[in-house]
């Protein structure tokens, strides 16, 4: 176990600044999730921490110890891809058993088994230890190659989407077995993803990436509540944000220099009305919820609601702002 300081990292790739001044800390036992669109920059930062690549410059710190001349196998890190790289020939057993039979480990055949067993429980695939790895499911082969990555017990985990090839249901789960054996273990995990679903359920921090960049750091709950631009805003919530001018719809209270109103769900009022500023253009039903589309003038706006609410495509409605976030012409948020 162990904590992770990143100062200042930056990283080009011919004309491509993948990193720019990244810094970042992660506590020991800490879940922290990076999240970002694509090209943000987020496998590099787990490349460099690995070792695969070396940082332009910067430093990297792991429990204490500036990592910069120590190759990859010395930092004592376990690297887990979107792509589960098992070795084809071997049954699930002994692509567990694989990191622990280093010559340099010095572990008996029965330690070896215990742990194995141990990991093979908790990553639920103890039922097929004598298959083939090629004769598993997509979701299985991922838990062995999450669990040959665990049963290493390295000072730190990082993964690369590691859930994303695999279908929704099982995405789900295994999401919460995850998040289940981090705690168990104690471990300090570094996971990057595009899925906001993911972040917002499994980190204890998100960090917000985008074009090198780490934008903004915080709990769930301040990245979704209390984002510091519209970048971040944007990032964070289903249906996404809506993005308003300031004189659209009435209750805000707009500080100076505000250029932009961002309403979600919770920044909406709906009452159904004779004094109608709205009018309800469709409505997507997903089962437990619906999204409302709504027109204001030109403005196209979505919100959830309640699938039992009684609306109907064409009902006019007034809508109303209720604490909504203000950002300034450049996106940065105000009051
Ligand atoms: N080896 C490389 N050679 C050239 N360019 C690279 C290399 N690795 C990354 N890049 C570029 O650096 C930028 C950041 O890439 P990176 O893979 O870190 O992004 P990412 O956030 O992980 O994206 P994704 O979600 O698609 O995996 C991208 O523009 C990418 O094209």
């Amino acid at each position: 176990m162990a904590d992770i300081i990143l100062k200042g990292l930056n990283k080009r790739f011919g004309d491509t600044q993948a990193l720019a001044d990244l810094n970042l800390s992660i506590r020991d036992g800490e879940f922290v999730v990076l999240l970002g669109p694509t090209g943000a920059g987020k496998t590099t930062t787990l490349r460099l921490i690995a070792g695969l690549e070396r940082p332009d410059s910067g430093r990297i710190e792991i429990a204490g110890r500036n990592v910069a001349g120590e190759a990859p196998a010395d930092r004592d890190v376990a690297f887990v891809f979107q792509q589960y790289s098992l070795y084809p020939h071997m049954t699930v057993y002994d692509n567990l058993a694989f990191p622990l039979r280093a010559p340099a480990r010095k572990l008996t055949s029965e330690e070896i088994d215990r742990r194995v067993r141990e990991i093979a429980r908790m990553v639920r695939i103890d039922h097929k230890l004598e298959n083939r790895s090629t004769r598993l499911s997509g979701g299985e082969m991922q838990r062995v190659a999450i669990g040959r990555a665990l049963v290493r017990r390295p000072a730190i985990y990082l993964m690369d989407e590691p859930l994303s090839s695999l279908d929704a249901k099982l995405r789900a789960e295994l999401r919460l077995e995850l998040k289940r054996i981090q705690k168990e273990l104690g471990s300090t995990l570094l996971y990057v993803t595009h899925d906001q679903v993911e972040a917002m359920t499994m980190a204890d921090r998100i960090g917000i990436v985008a074009e090198g960049r780490l934008l903004q750091v915080g709990t769930p709950r301040e990245i979704y509540g209390n984002p510091a631009s519209l970048h971040v805003a944007a990032r964070l919530g289903q249906p996404h944000i809506n993005l308003l001018p300031t004189d659209l719809l009435p209750g805000a209270n707009p500080p100076r220099g505000t250029k932009t109103i961002g309403a979600r769900t919770e920044h909406l009022d709906i009452v159904i009305n004779q004094n109608a500023n709205a009018k309800i253009d469709w409505i997507e039903h997903l089962g437990d919820q619906n999204h409302l589309h709504i027109k204001v003038r030109d403005h196209k706006l979505v919100t959830l609601a309640d699938p039992y609410l009684a609306i109907r495509p064409g009902d006019s409605i007034s809508l109303t702002l209720r604490d909504p976030l203000y950002f300034d012409a450049s996106g940065q948020r105000l009051g």
